[in-house]
């Protein structure tokens, strides 16, 4: 008899217990630290765009990191509850992912759930000692060579709390060789293997395409990557012991991680008289300064902005303009709980 397969629609299939890093990603509850596009490996799949990969940058859910508190912030604006490290190679400015890892553990606790991704080029032991200590929770090795599996090794040798997962890529001419893969991977001790959807975008579409690749139309995933990643989910029913074997669909990842993160972070910090769309955009109406708008913001129904008032967009008035946007950071630098605080000061002053 196998271990049991859970398929559920398109938002998963598995055989074992979901990764914790997982779990926390589908509720859409971490930020996405992006450390640096640097990557010393050159993968012809890989999907970050041409203006980060190979270029030292910072993001935090895509927008721009200026400094250590931009993601703290942002932590504040989802209510996260934990982060993936991800580039480019984090491993590349390992004394910045060490600090990051330090900071966000430091202030948000040991439950906030870090979890990192890499080639594993850098993973050194004197490396991985460093990340365990920062905090780290989990490794996601990308298998991108056999050399890969030496450093796999050593993770599992040196590390003691950190939990050790592999994420791949599923190429729908790999089958065979992704299972020989997960049998070594199984033996070995791993933890965990996460089967991506194999994504197109504008820095691999040409490449991918002209190696025989087809997209699904209407779509950035490649033609029969899904049927082959829940096959080997089938497979490993049957032909592995212990590992986690989890498929994670790209629609899933775009449609719905993404959109509860955007709701979280707009109802976190939407104003009183703006309203949160079911996509995460934040939704108000502009108007000319006329009386009536004057007294429904003075109400509190609105706010006056420059030379337009801003009100409910439940409020239909004639002539405004309904305004979407993206749900924006907090403003002040502050945490929620702090700005309260702050304010309360200020008033006792
Ligand atoms: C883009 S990489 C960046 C982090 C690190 N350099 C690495 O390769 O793990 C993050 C994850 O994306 C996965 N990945 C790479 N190319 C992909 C593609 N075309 N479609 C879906 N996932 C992909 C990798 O397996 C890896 O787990
Ligand atoms: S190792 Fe990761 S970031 Fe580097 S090229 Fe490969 S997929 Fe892209």
């Amino acid at each position: 008899m196998g271990r049991t397969v859970d398929i559920v629609g398109d938002v998963y299939a598995i055989v074992g217990n979901m990764p914790w890093g997982c779990r926390f990603c589908l509720r859409g509850s971490k930020i996405v630290v992006f450390v640096t596009g640097l990557c010393d490996d050159k993968c012809f799949y890989c999907p970050v765009s041409p203006e980060k990969l190979y270029h030292d940058v910072i993001r935090v859910d895509e927008e721009p990191v200026q400094s250590l508190e931009d993601i703290l912030d942002e932590v504040y604006a989802i209510g996260a509850e934990g982060a993936g490290i991800t580039g480019g190679d984090p491993l590349v400015k390992v004394d910045r992912t060490v600090g990051i890892i330090k900071i966000l553990k430091e202030i948000f606790g040991d439950d906030f759930h870090i979890h990192l991704y890499t080639s594993g080029r850098y993973a050194s032991s004197a490396v991985l000692r460093a990340l365990e200590s920062a905090g780290l929770d989990e490794i996601r090795f990308h298998v991108i060579g056999d050399w890969v599996l030496q450093r796999i090794r050593l993770a599992l040798e040196v590390l003691r709390d950190v939990d050790v997962g592999v994420e791949i890529p599923i190429f729908p001419d790999r089958i065979e060789e992704t299972k020989r893969l997960i049998k070594k991977l199984d033996e070995m001790g791993v933890s965990f293997i996460n089967l991506n959807e194999l994504e197109a975008s504008e820095n691999n579409m040409r490449v991918l395409l002209m190696r025989g690749y087809k997209i699904v139309p209407g779509t950035p995933v490649v033609k029969g990557s899904r049927e082959a990643a829940i096959e080997i989910v089938q497979w490993a029913s049957k032909n592995t012991k212990k590992i986690t074997v989890h498929f994670c669909p790209a629609g899933y990842k775009d449609r719905v991680q993404m959109r509860i993160r955007l709701i979280r972070k707009a109802l976190r910090t939407a104003k009183p008289y703006e309203k949160v769309a079911a996509d995460g955009m934040v939704v108000v109406l502009e108007v000319e300064p006329t009386d009536q708008a004057k007294q429904l913001a003075r109400e509190g129904y609105g706010e006056p902005g420059d030379n337009r008032i801003l009100l409910h967009p439940d409020l239909h008035l004639p002539g405004a303009q309904v305004r979407r946007r993206y749900p924006a950071r907090l403003a002040t630098g502050l945490p929620l709980e702090l700005q309260g605080i702050a304010e309360n000061s200020d008033n006792a002053a």
